[in-house]
């Protein structure tokens, strides 16, 4: 396996390629026939951050471009790759180079192509299996009557031929019965279309919805540093568009996949017994025809999915304006937000109405071949007939069939690249389906409340966030914050006050050291006890639910009654403005992050959500910050009295 990592570096110059060797990653310039070095970064935790890749790691460089799609770069490397391994399948990750500090930061770490997880898939199908195969039964049933339907049209056709030959006998008694015979077949057929949809969206539906319940437990239970390292977008994008494609793949794929493939087969053996000549005909034309309408379709689907995105990047530039509505109106800012929407627009809708020519130069291309066909197929159907190789019935039941052919193949052929997307899809949602947590929830010790006495230390504590190991936050950071007290932490900004609450919260681990609870590593404690019961924490940002007050500060304690709620929001200052609302406790706030609401009242709301659980540790992160004097002396209050006795620890 080659692990590609794509690099902006802090340099000017030609695109470059990193290449790890034991003991260094040189920078090189990179070109098909050779790589010269030009950089060397020798130290040890460059070259140990690639430790735990494969012995083989190329990086791309390039100080222009900011960041290469991962198919353009296996494109560009792809010589490179093919002549050092002989193998072109690779990884592809991101990273930033810092020449003159000789430092390496990999930023994503993703393996870019996720596998197909077969045997989670499995898990999801296993419940709903009875209703799959019964939808695979009816599937295969409408093909097969598909397959029969054109051999009974002839029946009828034949009938009609003879009686407009012969012009004897009771026309009405000798249709009825093959007319009787397809009615019947077009009610089973209808019958078991409707059938198998049924099924299948049932099972479509409910795999989609274990997926997704499956995936959002899986998302919500990582720790903090797989947010740092995932946009939520993006997280949101799986459990949505990806799981909804992986659906409709898996839908297509067995009721029209299934049919497709059953019908070609089975309509061909039957053109086959109705007329070998005529067939061999079909077999020239037919697959020219539909490689030649799947080759434009799939030109025509690109330029949908790129007028799609450029929609999406209109819609995106009107987001941002409208989201940050403030911001631009108070740089004045309406006249340029403007322009650039309606140059996004104008792209789009420019690239809407090429697709539109394009389709409408298919659908008219397509409509004149399919007609050609049914001309050909009657021309040379008319001559068999008149050297008496073929009845009319014959000829009709030919048509039928060779028209069920040609949507077949031309499904198939759609088919397959859906088969391609659905997998992908179903790659990424399983990819963060099987990943487990470093920091796990509900394992380790509690201390009882009754001896808990609120002690923290923070020994030797050593600490980069994941996503910047090369930037040292904490550096063997010795600290003790004694119980009954309250401690203020106070430094520049940057300094890494959040992060010593963040460590607190277990957020994160430290690197080295270790951050001890009366006496014991915060690592061997249950972490759902330690933060929902023993340490009380409010950010910087305070960020309200979408429901009401009352809701929002029981999210502290589910169980609390509502006197609970009332108390806690008095002991943070918020009572008398909750009530000046007409609707009280059940304002509803939290849209738009809680935009009705001024910045100190969402803190104060946030602090009650943290006084009512009542905490042994309460973390203030700059909690106050936009209370006034007043507000604030009243919340302090509230939490160091009625508090005293426990430890207080505050960043500020
Ligand atoms: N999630 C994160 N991922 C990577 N780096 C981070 C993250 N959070 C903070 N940092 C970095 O860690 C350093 C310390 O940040 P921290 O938020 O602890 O500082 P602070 O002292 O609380 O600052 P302020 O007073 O401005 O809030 C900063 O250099 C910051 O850029």
């Amino acid at each position: 396996m080659i692990h590609l990592l794509c690099c902006r570096i802090n340099t000017t110059g030609p695109a470059l390629l990193l290449r790890r060797s034991s003991r260094s990653v040189e920078i090189c310039r990179f070109s098909r026939s050779h790589t010269s070095p030009v950089y060397s970064l020798q130290s040890s935790n460059v070259v140990r951050h690639f430790k735990s890749l494969a012995q083989r790691t190329f990086l791309y460089c390039s100080p222009k471009t900011p960041r290469p799609s991962r198919s353009a770069l296996r494109f560009i490397l792809a010589p490179a790759l093919l002549t050092v391994s002989g193998r072109a399948f690779c990884k592809v990750a991101y990273c930033e180079a810092d020449v003159n500090n000789n430092t390496v930061t990999q930023t994503d770490t993703k393996d870019s192509s996720p596998e197909f997880n077969w045997h989670l898939l499995w898990e999801f199908v296993k419940p709903q299996l009875v209703a799959l195969i019964g939808a695979v039964v009816l599937a295969f049933g409408a093909a097969i009557l598909n397959i029969q339907i054109p051999l009974m049209l002839g029946d009828l056709v034949n009938v009609v031929a003879r009686y407009l030959r012969e012009q004897a006998g009771n026309y009405v008694h000798e249709i009825r019965i093959p007319a009787m015979k397809l009615l019947a077949m077009y009610g089973l057929q209808g019958l078991l279309t409707s059938g198998y949809i049924v099924l299948l969206s049932r099972v479509g539906e409910r795999v989609a919805a274990d997926m997704r319940k499956t995936l959002f437990s899986s998302l919500i239970r990582q720790d903090v540093a797989f947010f740092d390292a995932n946009k939520t977008g993006q997280l949101v994008n799986r459990l949505t568009a990806d799981i909804q494609e992986f659906k409709s793949s898996f839908k297509l794929v067995i009721s029209q996949g299934l049919r497709s493939v059953t019908q070609t087969v089975g309509c061909f053996i039957s053109l086959y017994l109705i007329s070998p000549k005529l067939t061999g005909l079909t077999v020239v034309v037919l697959p020219c025809l539909v490689g030649g309408g799947a080759l434009i379709g799939s030109l025509l689907r690109k330029l949908s999915r790129a007028a799609q995105e450029q929609v999406a990047k209109a819609t995106g530039v009107a987001d941002e304006a409208l989201g940050n509505v403030r911001t631009v109106k108070a740089f004045a800012m309406e006249d340029r937000e403007l322009q650039l929407y309606g140059f996004e627009v104008d792209k789009s809708c420019e690239m809407n109405e090429s697709l539109g020519n394009g389709i409408a130069i298919f659908q008219g291309l397509s409509n004149i071949a399919l007609n050609c066909i049914v001309l050909g197929t009657i021309f040379a159907g008319g001559t068999l007939i008149s050297s008496n190789e073929m009845s009319p019935g014959d000829l009709m039941s030919f048509l039928v069939a060779s028209q069920t052919v040609q949507r077949s193949l031309a499904s198939i052929s759609i088919l397959f690249g859906q088969v391609v997307r659905g997998m992908s899809s179903g790659a990424r949602v399983f990819e963060y389906l099987a990943l487990a947590p470093t920091i796990p929830i509900s394992v380790g010790g509690r201390i009882p409340y009754h001896s808990l006495i609120g002690r923290v230390d923070f020994m030797d504590v050593s600490f980069s966030y994941p996503t910047r190991p090369g930037h040292q936050v904490l550096k063997k950071l010795n600290l003790t914050l004694p119980p009954c007290k309250t401690v203020a932490i106070v430094g520049e900004s940057g300094g890494g006050k959040s992060t010593v609450a963040a460590l607190l919260e277990r957020f994160y681990d430290p690197n080295n050291g270790v951050v001890m609870l009366d006496g014991l590593d915060i690592r061997t404690l249950d972490l759902s006890w330690l933060r929902g019961q023993v340490i009380g924490f409010i950010n910087q940002e305070p960020v309200l639910f979408g429901s009401s007050i009352m809701e929002n500060i029981r999210f502290g304690k589910p169980e609390a009654s509502d006197a609970e709620v009332v108390n806690a929001a008095k002991q943070a200052n918020a009572h008398g403005f909750v009530m000046s609302f007409p609707d009280g406790y059940n304002t509803v706030v939290g849209m738009e992050r809680g935009v009705t609401l001024s910045g100190g009242q969402k803190q104060r709301i946030a602090i009650a959500r943290a006084l009512i659980k009542n905490p042994s540790i309460l973390v203030l992160d700059e909690a106050t910050s936009a209370l006034d004097a007043e507000s604030e002396r009243v919340v302090q209050e509230a939490w160091i009295g009625p508090q005293e006795g426990r430890s207080v620890p505050a960043g500020s």
